[in-house]
């Protein structure tokens, strides 16, 4: 067996380690020039360790930043202690290609890092060694499964077929929304609104018109309302909306003024275009109300006195 444990046999088969190991290892001196850069990291930059050795390492990272990196080298120095950066943080401290052929989903390799003071005799930190981990596996597949997550998230509180906030969902919205109310109160209305004699498009054209007249109101709403406002569908022909900074006076305006663009549109069908009108209730926040469904009733009965009263109009609830 070979037991030659001379200083120059282990300094050999310290550095054969170094230079195979699958992480980066990179060893600058207080001046930020390379005094050590391993094969992961030649494999990865492309450069050479006689090319690097001795450089200054923002001349071989351009884009990396003087500044940060500085802060995070003089902290480490300075305290002697240990730091780590995470992909979470910084995707990456240094630019390489991804390499890996499944995780085509990425440019550029995610990293974590870890810088080590490293003391010389004299019990001074002399040189800064910084170990850089290749984790883009585990990065992309996290970021996917987020994206998974949202992807979810998104469907199942939206409506198909419209594209709006479903039920469930936008009396979530309207519950907090009550609660916030409650606590300290703003210009805020709700509007019901229904598609007048919505049965007779569907016995008339079928349900397929009656599908495209429901997605053509739907987009209406969506183009005349603001982005903070909260539109759903409530129901089969019954939409919901909740104007935020909106009183009474105002409320109403944009009640009509829906209306109106719902009644200029036309949807088309295989027999000609074809016209619909809505029917609206705007019941303004009261402080009465004692839970949400009863700002819904006082919606929902203005909008049934739009029915009674001849339908293609708008009530303000008493
Ligand atoms: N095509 C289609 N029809 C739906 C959908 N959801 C509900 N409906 C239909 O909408 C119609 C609603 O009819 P009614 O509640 O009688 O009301 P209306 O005919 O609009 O009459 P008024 O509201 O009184 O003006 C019913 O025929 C339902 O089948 C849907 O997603 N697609």
């Amino acid at each position: 067996m070979n037991t030659d444990y001379t200083g120059l046999a282990e300094f050999h088969w310290l550095i054969e380690v170094m230079q195979t190991v699958d992480v980066g290892v990179l060893v600058l001196d207080l001046e930020y020039q390379i005094t050590a850069w391993n094969g992961f990291m030649e494999n990865n930059s492309g450069i050479d360790s006689a090319d690097a050795l001795g450089r200054s390492l923002f001349d071989v990272f351009d884009d990396l930043s003087v500044e940060w990196f500085k802060h995070k080298a003089d902290t480490v120095i300075q305290l002697r202690n240990r730091a780590f950066t995470t992909w979470e943080q910084r995707a990456y401290v240094f630019k390489f290609r991804n390499n890996r052929p499944i995780t085509g989903v990425t440019e550029y390799m995610y990293q974590n890092c870890t810088f080590i003071p490293v003391i010389g005799t004299t019990g001074k930190v002399q040189n800064l060694a910084v170990i850089v981990y290749d984790v883009t596996d585990i990065a992309t597949s996290k970021l996917e499964l987020k994206a998974a997550n949202d992807r979810l998230a998104q469907l199942s509180r939206t409506d198909g077929l419209t594209q709006l906030y479903n039920r469930a969902y936008w009396e979530e919205m309207l519950s907090n929304e009550f609660k916030r109310q409650k606590r300290h109160a703003h210009d805020l209305s709700l509007i019901m609104f229904d598609i007048d004699h919505f049965k007779k498009v569907n016995d008339t054209y079928g349900h397929q018109v009656g599908d495209d007249v429901i997605r053509a109101v739907a987009e209406e709403v969506r183009h005349n309302s603001r982005n903070t406002d909260i539109a759903g569908r409530y129901g089969g022909e019954e939409f919901a909306l909740l104007l935020i900074d909106s009183d009474a006076e105002n409320a109403l305006l944009f009640a009509e003024r829906l209306r109106k663009a719902i009644e200029n549109r036309r949807v088309s069908t295989p027999e000609g275009e074809l016209q619909v009108t809505v029917s609206l209730g705007v019941a303004p926040w009261k402080e009465s109300f004692h839970h949400y469904n009863a700002w819904i009733e006082a919606a929902d009965k203005a909008l049934y006195t739009s029915k009674d009263e001849g339908r293609n109009r708008s009530t303000l609830s008493k």
